[in-house]
């Protein structure tokens, strides 16, 4: 499975670290940067990797900024991007089985290396429930097209 990762400087480090346990656990990891903690603006890369995984680049996308929130807006404002800011494993989870989320958001600033690399593992091995959840998710593309020029 090929996995989209970006971040700003806030979530550069939780970044790497995400790409590195990746790539041990077999994954292809394809990195929309940003590549040092030089300071830049999180829409820019938040855009990149959701864009990736609206044209299907990627399967899924991960991105880190200093608390998840600025990465996971500019993401969120990709049509058909559900983006999840998650800091505890459960949401993880829910996030996939009842949202049917295509991206995770972290916060560096917020939730440790060993934390964080649960949260990965508990959304990459979660899968969506569909069901009454598959009704709810319609309805959130319904909410989109309403509102998209
Ligand atoms: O968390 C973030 C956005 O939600 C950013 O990483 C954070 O705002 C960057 O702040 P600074 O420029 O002070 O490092």
């Amino acid at each position: 499975m090929k996995i989209g990762i970006g971040s700003d400087h806030g979530g550069y480090n939780l970044k790497e670290e995400i790409k590195k346990y990746l790539q041990e656990k077999g994954y292809e990891v394809v990195d929309f940067g940003t590549k040092s903690i030089e300071s830049v603006d999180y829409p820019d890369y938040g855009l990149a990797v959701a864009e990736a995984v609206i044209n299907k680049e990627v399967e899924k996308g991960i991105v880190c900024c200093g608390t998840g929130i600025g990465i996971s807006l500019a993401a969120n404002k990709v049509p058909g991007i559900r983006c999840a800011v998650v800091s505890d494993t459960f949401s993880a989870r829910m996030s996939r089985a009842h949202n049917n989320a295509n991206m995770l958001s972290l916060g560096e600033r917020v939730v440790g290396r060993g934390l964080a690399l649960e949260i990965v593992d508990a959304w990459m091995n979660t899968e969506f429930e569909g069901d009454r959840h598959l009704r709810r998710v319609n309805k959130l593309t319904e909410i989109e097209n309403k509102y998209s020029k």
